[in-house]
């Protein structure tokens, strides 16, 4: 493995990846740096959780001036979490030198964003959208970038942002070095790159599998009926410190957020239809641990780096093995490890298993767990919170009353009666959640064809139907989400 003083960088960078605790580069860093530093250009692809953000970073910090004030590196994003994210890591990276990076999303006021600018970041990371409407007001001048990074590249062209893509590029001086990243890398990548890239050099860290190693997965088959119920008491087993579930559409997470909050746990939605305020409140209060569930439609699939996710559900099937790889990569990241479960219904086990097919990786069947579990589960919790109780030594102002209590009742019918009181037991809440038809099926969603990877034709036809899936930044009439 190789130290990053091996690379040559200047102290500042390593300096500030010692004070981000990365001592050695990991696979992808290790051969990208390298190249990007070289300046060619680069499509890089790497299993998720293993660095790619620092890949290019480093390639930043190295390669800009920090003396000049004007706009040399662009970072695109698909979703505006993620351009947040990728800015906070530069700007670690970047922390002892003058660099400075500025996130630019839809959704959030844009004099703001003016004013930021003029500020003069030399770094830019934005969704295609809000970036072109700077670009149109002439708020941002592209004519001195060196260097343009498409991040989850593959997920732009998914989502219909192939001519904003085109667009932005055409917009940059041809001199530029140009890298390109994700996860997975399908085939209508090739003919952007072809497009757009120079004589890319080509780093995959291609294990056997697409998804990452340390990530268990799972599947239960289970009814659509029962699916909420299924999710409650693996929530109770699994006791996860925080979870992401994935829903299909808008309203599904909508609806399970609030069923979930009625049972008892503590879950917050996150969408493309809710304000930006309130996305940016829900990820907040998701990443300090107030908020333990996470109900997300796929704009929470790609990049998002959150410390302490040990379990991601996808509560409905993911339509294809992309999305599959990228949503379970929320946990199991940066060699932690974690746990996937996929809830199929009888008629997507044929779906089930071209995904499992597609991603190379082995998705072990689990019975539907019992609701005796789902106590015992919870018992656990309950004891171990209590014999932390104990180590803390923080309960001297009730030793007097247990004393009292216990000259009236025996020692173990009170602690039995405190253990139960202390227990969340499985409540049945009666939570009713529209039906979604299976994925895979006729009358269903179909996998790859109905992702409209390369018109994105897909995205806007169906939004006129009131589809409310939530993959694409384009709302009907052409407008931009992102
Ligand atoms: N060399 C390193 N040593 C230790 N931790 C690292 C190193 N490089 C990156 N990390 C950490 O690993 C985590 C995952 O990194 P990152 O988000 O860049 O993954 P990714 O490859 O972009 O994944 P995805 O495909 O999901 O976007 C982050 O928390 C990051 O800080
Ligand atoms: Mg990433």
């Amino acid at each position: 493995m190789t130290t990053f003083f091996e690379f040559g960088l200047r102290k500042e960078t390593t300096k500030a990846l010692t004070d981000m605790g990365f001592e050695e580069a990991t696979p992808i860093q290790d051969q990208a740096i390298p190249i990007a530093l070289s300046g060619a250009d680069m499509i890089g692809q790497a299993q998720t959780g293993t660095g790619k953000t620092a890949a290019f970073g480093v390639a930043l910090a190295e390669k800009l001036e920090e003396e000049n004030n004007k706009v040399q590196g662009i970072v695109l994003t698909p979703t505006r979490e993620l351009a947040i994210q990728v800015a906070e890591e530069l700007n670690k990276i970047c922390q002892h030198t003058k660099i400075k990076t500025l996130p630019i999303y839809g959704g959030q006021d844009i004099g703001r964003q003016i004013k930021a600018l003029k500020r003069g970041p030399q770094i830019i990371v934005a969704t295609p959208g809000r970036l072109m409407d700077h670009m149109r007001r002439r708020n941002i001048r592209l004519d001195n970038i060196k260097m343009v990074v498409l991040d989850e590249a593959d997920e732009m062209l998914n989502m219909g942002f192939i001519e904003d893509i085109e667009f932005i590029l055409n917009e940059i001086p041809t001199q530029r070095q140009t890298l390109l990243f994700s996860a997975t890398m399908p085939k209508a990548i090739k003919e952007l790159s072809n497009k757009f890239l120079v004589n890319p050099k080509h780093v995959a860290i291609k294990p056997k599998k697409m998804t990452a190693p340390n990530i268990e997965q799972q599947y239960i088959e289970v009814p659509e009926k029962q699916k909420f119920d299924v999710l409650c008491r693996l929530l109770d087993i699994h006791l996860p410190e925080l979870a992401i579930v994935f829903g299909r559409t808008k309203r599904r997470v909508d609806e399970l957020s609030e069923g979930l909050n009625k049972r008892g746990y503590s879950a917050e939605g996150i969408h493309g239809d809710l304000t930006q305020g309130k996305r940016d409140s829900v990820m907040r209060r998701f990443k300090n641990g107030s908020i333990e569930v996470l109900v997300a439609t796929d704009v929470a699939a790609r990049g998002l780096d959150i410390t302490g996710v040990t379990h991601v559900y996808n509560f409905d099937i993911p339509q294809d093995a992309e999305s599959y790889v990228h949503r379970i990569g929320r946990t199991g990241r940066a060699g932690k490890t974690g746990l996937a479960i996929t809830f199929a219904t009888s008629r997507e086990m044929g779906h089930l298993k071209t995904v499992e097919k597609v991603s190379k990786g082995r998705i072990s069947r689990r019975p539907i767990p019992s609701f005796a579990e789902a106590i015992e589960g919870q018992k656990k919790m309950t004891v171990e919170k209590l014999l932390a109780t104990v180590e803390s030594n923080d309960y001297n102002n009730y030793k007097g009353l247990a004393e009292q209590l216990l000259e009236e009742v025996d020692s173990v019918t009170l602690l039995a009666a405190s253990l139960k009181l202390l227990t969340k037991e499985p409540n049945n809440v009666p939570v009713k959640l529209t039906g979604e038809p299976p994925v895979g099926t006729k009358g269903g969603y179909k996998g790859k064809s109905g992702r409209g990877g390369k018109g994105g034709n897909f995205r806007r036809s169906r939004s006129k139907k009131g589809n409310n899936r939530d993959r694409g930044g384009k709302k009907p009439g052409g407008f931009k989400k992102h």
